[in-house]
């Protein structure tokens, strides 16, 4: 056993550690003030200043991981320093991040996740109304969810793209876990209902068809408003997450219910700013194509011939006429590399229309 003399003298070394690790951090924070002021100094007139640089963020916190020794583990090493970098950025800026609310949901974590929590972090009522936020310039970025792992494509977010003029700067992945909340009036014998975002439900699906086959399921506007409901119902649960349960003081009746154990969401960080590339992006577009055979063939020809890695292809009914889609593609690569230049004009030019939604680096934490 450790003497107390041992100990003592244990942690009279962390507190010498703290000290240098605090004194570090604040030399740090003034080197990202000089930053700041060196941007200020290089601006041509009438151009505004770019604080943030997702990129050089993505290399900072792609280093930490590689050079981490142990025993922290390499994804908590990179979030402390997200919430360095969070908080020298905050010096010079305080970053305003509109959200698919409300307060609560997995979109906030993800915010939260991407940026750090010296963010001020603004609720929308709907997918729309975040890429109006950004797109009016009332906050700086938003972050909406674009894909799940179990339930696939959140089309409300692919519409709005064709609908708005935003760049992607950026994706978060987030795993989602879910649980059985109940509020401190809740009968847990006595549930009859189970309110849930539509999503969730349907990635609980087994779940519930095996331990409440016969409750009724009601699909709400989001799981925070779920939460918020079961509070004043005593013959109700809810299916969230962790922010929405302590949010709302719900208890699980029961954790990580989701039929798969590696469901995890996509979300886009969606802004008016162009990304130089990080070493490791990823690019997204929309195109249309003629309506005609080999269309399909021909636009996925570019990516074979130059090698390129598709992560995803999606499509959906365009808006300019019936039977008649786009596809919107994820690939790696930035727009700035030659093949992917390339690649680019080669489909400019047999595509109906062809739009870059951004180059932004791969998700690292
Ligand atoms: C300091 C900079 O500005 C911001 C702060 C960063 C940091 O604290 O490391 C990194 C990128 C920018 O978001 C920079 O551009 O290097």
């Amino acid at each position: 056993m450790m003497s107390e003399h041992e100990l003592k003298a244990l942690r009279l070394r962390i507190d010498s550690l703290d000290e240098r690790i605090q004194e570090l951090i604040s030399e740090r924070a003034r080197c990202a003030q000089d930053v700041a002021r060196v941007k200020m100094g290089t601006l041509a007139e009438g151009e505004k200043p770019v604080f943030y640089r997702p990129e050089r963020e993505a290399q900072v916190l792609k280093r930490v991981m590689e050079r981490n020794g142990g025993p922290v583990r390499d994804e908590d090493m990179a979030r402390l320093f997200r919430e360095i970098m969070s908080c020298c950025l905050a010096l010079e800026e305080p970053l305003h991040v509109a959200y698919l609310g409300p307060e609560g949901t997995f979109s906030q974590a993800a915010a939260l996740k991407h940026f750090g929590k010296a963010v001020v972090t603004r609720p929308m009522a709907a997918i729309d109304e975040v890429f109006r936020e950004v797109a009016a310039g009332a906050s700086n970025f938003g972050v909406v969810p674009v894909e799940n792992s179990t339930e696939g494509a959140v089309n409300h977010t692919l519409d709005s793209f064709l609908e708005h003029n935003l760049s992607i700067c950026g994706e978060v992945e987030l795993r989602i876990h879910h649980h059985l909340l109940i509020g401190e009036n809740t009968k847990a014998d006595s549930i009859t209902r189970i309110y849930s975002h539509a999503q969730s439900l349907a990635q609980c699906r087994k779940w519930l068809d095996s331990y409440y086959p016969s409750v009724e399921r009601v699909a709400v506007a989001s799981n925070a408003e779920a939460a918020r409901r079961v509070k004043g119902e005593w013959n109700s649960a809810a299916i969230a997450g962790d922010m929405a349960a302590s949010l709302y003081g719900l208890t699980p009746v029961q954790q990580k219910i989701e039929d798969r154990p590696d469901n995890s969401t996509r979300f886009l960080i969606i802004g008016n700013q162009d990304v130089p590339p990080s070493g490791d992006d990823k690019t997204s577009i929309i195109v249309s194509m003629q309506n005609k055979p080999g269309a399909l063939h021909e636009l996925l020809l570019p990516f074979h011939t130059n090698n390129i890695d598709l992560s995803r292809i999606e499509t959906r009914p365009s808006r300019s006429g019936k039977w008649t889609y786009v596809f919107f593609i994820d690939f790696l690569g930035h727009q700035a590399d030659p093949l992917i230049r390339d690649v680019l004009e080669r489909l400019s030019t047999g595509a109906v229309a062809l739009k870059v939604l951004g180059s932004y680096p791969r998700a690292v934490l």
